[in-house]
């Protein structure tokens, strides 16, 4: 591990077992022998963070964002592999020492109505976990909530209001308040402005650049569109169906993105209203975590796969300075 690695995700695979559907149990009890399938959401994932960085976690919907986001939070367990923090895997600690590494990591999730108690006032809610966590003295709570509030662009004053009077915008806010309650090092932002107006968007993505600075935050961001991923990271890993498949410096990634999954990817769109770029959906429909197409998992939609992408997994590689891809036509090349 190099010096400025704050996190290092090693070998970490997650499998889920999923539940059998009413048919499935049906055809059970009359004696059929079916067993609860596998869901390989996480597969093998080797991954450093740079202390300081934004590292934008990009994919479609289903192929293990935010299962990788929730080990990295501690909140799902690896089937397989290690996530170590400042060096250590935090699932080994004991104790206040487990606690405390377990509060450096914070996770902020997409919907943040639902993750807000609708009975609490904002101050409640911000001051819950540091007060809980001994974090902050009594006497000094409310001083340091309401700097909180100030620090996300919120008016100290409006701590005593519900989340219900608030806007969808300023309840963001508010969940990224309550995650830096407890001085967390490092955030996983999981589609956490997902949910937002595109202009909101782009305010709330500015704070967390803001945020970043004020507080030498780490962040794992998880986002299904390319575009919010490009807007705020130092670099892009690119997932498909559990697996890693590139990783580069944002810029240089998006520019002369190396895998076809990631060419995909980035082939962008002008919307006529904004005249922003979009990025392209990908033809044809993610395979099933159930049953990965063998070889290189992109392969059924690859227009470039060849005999050895639908046998042999590529290996993730350097393929240029500061960039990896896991693509066998690399080797083709050569
Ligand atoms: N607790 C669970 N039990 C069973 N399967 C799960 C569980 N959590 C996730 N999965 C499955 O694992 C796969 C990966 O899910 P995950 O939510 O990590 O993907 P994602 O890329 O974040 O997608 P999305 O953005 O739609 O949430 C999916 O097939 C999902 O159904």
């Amino acid at each position: 591990m190099s010096f400025d690695t704050i996190l290092q995700i090693d070998g970490v695979s997650k499998r889920f077992s999923k539940d059998l559907d009413l048919a499935e149990r049906t055809a059970r009890k009359l004696g059929a022998k079916i067993a609860p399938a596998t869901v390989h959401a996480v597969d093998t994932v080797n991954l450093d963070i740079r202390r300081g960085e934004v590292l934008g976690l990009v994919g479609e919907s289903g192929c293990g964002k935010s299962t990788l986001g929730r080990m990295v939070a501690g909140l799902t367990t690896p089937s397989e592999g290690r996530i170590l923090y400042n060096g250590q895997d935090v699932s080994t600690l004991k104790g206040a020492a487990a606690r405390d590494a377990a509060l450096k990591i914070q996770m902020i999730f997409q919907d943040p109505m639902s993750s807000l108690n609708p009975r609490l006032q904002v101050r409640e809610i911000v001051g819950e976990a540091p007060r809980f966590h001994g974090i902050v003295q009594r006497n000094q709570m409310a001083s340091y909530v309401e700097d909180l509030l100030d620090q996300v662009g919120l008016d100290p004053s409006m701590g005593k209001r519900y989340p219900h009077q608030f806007s969808g915008g300023q309840r963001a806010r508010i969940g990224i308040a309550r995650a830096l309650a407890v001085r967390p090092h490092f955030l996983v932002c999981d589609e956490s402005v997902a949910a937002l107006d595109v202009s909101i968007q782009a305010q709330v993505l500015n704070l967390f650049v803001k945020l970043r600075q004020d507080f030498d935050l780490t962040y794992l961001f998880v986002s299904h569109d390319l575009g919010v991923v490009e807007h705020i990271s130092d670099r892009i890993a690119v997932m498909y169906l559990g697996r890693i498949v590139e990783l580069g410096e944002s810029e240089d990634l998006i520019a002369r993105p190396n895998h076809p999954y990631t060419q995909a990817l980035v082939s962008e769109i002008p919307t006529f209203e904004t005249g922003k770029k979009i990025y392209h959906a990908i033809e044809g429909e993610i395979p099933s975590p159930m049953n990965p197409p063998t070889g290189c998992h992109f392969h059924p939609r690859c227009p470039h796969a060849f005999d050895r992408c639908r046998v042999e997994v590529p290996a993730l590689k350097e393929v240029a300075p500061g960039r990896l891809s896991a693509c066998h036509l690399n080797d083709r090349a050569t």
